[in-house]
């Protein structure tokens, strides 16, 4: 890990749950897309973030990974809090979490071995060649070691997935952040994909926050899923994905977990 003392004056600091969203209300302008939003991921989760189109999915994963600043509210990650943190106290806790933000963050002009050495130049203390034995580590984590020196664009489209997680994974972050990890790809890989995140979550004990809309995913992966709704403007269930689909009251709920079981039209 990375130097992740509390900042001063936090109250959660080294306090479980891992992730702590409080009262966050994100909007672009006037446009407010979630209100009031609360939760908690506990370390070692995998927790699924899911709804419908433009519910706000990839709008909540950019704010917990301080790509965007909230309108209101709150986020603590691993007991320090990222809304609180400017300069570099702020890079400090986002460098700790690595993010896997779909193939296209790979840059193309660098080899494999380049893509997932990168974080370690840009955070680390490390020497080019500790940096090196990291990131093939990192590279046989997710099965790429065969891989190191090919450039990114003669990859799959799963296997570009996994050098993204492998570079996520560079910085032995506590949390992965993942956006759509299965869009583009067909069903096996996208098993085999679903197969490398448990994997990952349970070998190392990280923790995951997806988010997806593929059924076949979130009842493979997911410990918990929370949806979104865009009229609510927020959550309108958590829990796991079994007793969502069977149990959940409300039924823009159970329609969604249920779809796959709908005759085809
Ligand atoms: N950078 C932005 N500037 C302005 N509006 C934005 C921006 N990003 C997203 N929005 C708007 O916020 C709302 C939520 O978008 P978001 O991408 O978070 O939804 P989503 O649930 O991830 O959708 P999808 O499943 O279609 O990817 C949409 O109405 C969208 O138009």
């Amino acid at each position: 890990m990375m130097d992740s003392a509390p900042l001063p004056d936090d109250p959660a600091a080294a306090a479980d749950p891992l992730v702590r969203v409080e009262n966050l209300t994100c909007a672009y302008g006037r446009n407010v897309v979630l209100r009031n939003v609360s939760f908690e991921v506990p370390r070692g989760e995998v927790l699924t973030i899911l709804g419908g189109s433009g519910c706000g999915k990839s709008t909540l994963l950019k704010h917990m990974i301080g790509l965007e600043q909230p309108a209101k509210g709150r986020i603590w990650l691993g007991g320090q809090e990222l809304t609180a943190a400017t300069g570099s106290a702020r890079r400090r806790i986002l460098a700790s979490f690595g993010v896997a933000y779909q193939a296209g963050a790979l840059f193309g002009s660098m080899s494999v071995l380049e893509n997932v050495m990168l974080p370690l130049a840009e955070h680390s203390e490390l020497d080019p060649p500790a940096r090196e034995l990291v990131a093939r580590l990192k590279l046989r984590e997710v099965g790429l070691e065969q891989y190191a020196d090919y450039a990114t664009a003669e990859l799959s489209g799963g296997m570009q997935k996994r050098a993204a997680i492998a570079r996520a994974l560079a910085l032995d972050p506590a949390i992965l952040f993942l956006d759509e990890p299965s869009a583009g790809l067909d069903p096996v890989t996208s098993a085999e994909l679903d197969a490398l995140i448990l994997r990952l979550s349970r070998a190392l004990s990280l923790t995951f926050i997806v988010v997806t809309h593929e059924l076949a995913s979130i009842f493979t992966i997911a410990d918990r899923a929370l949806m979104l709704d865009k009229q609510e403007k927020g959550i309108i269930a958590v829990g796991r994905p079994q007793d969502l689909r069977d149990h959940h009251p409300d039924p823009r709920v159970t329609r969604f977990f249920r779809r796959g079981e709908e005759t085809p039209v």
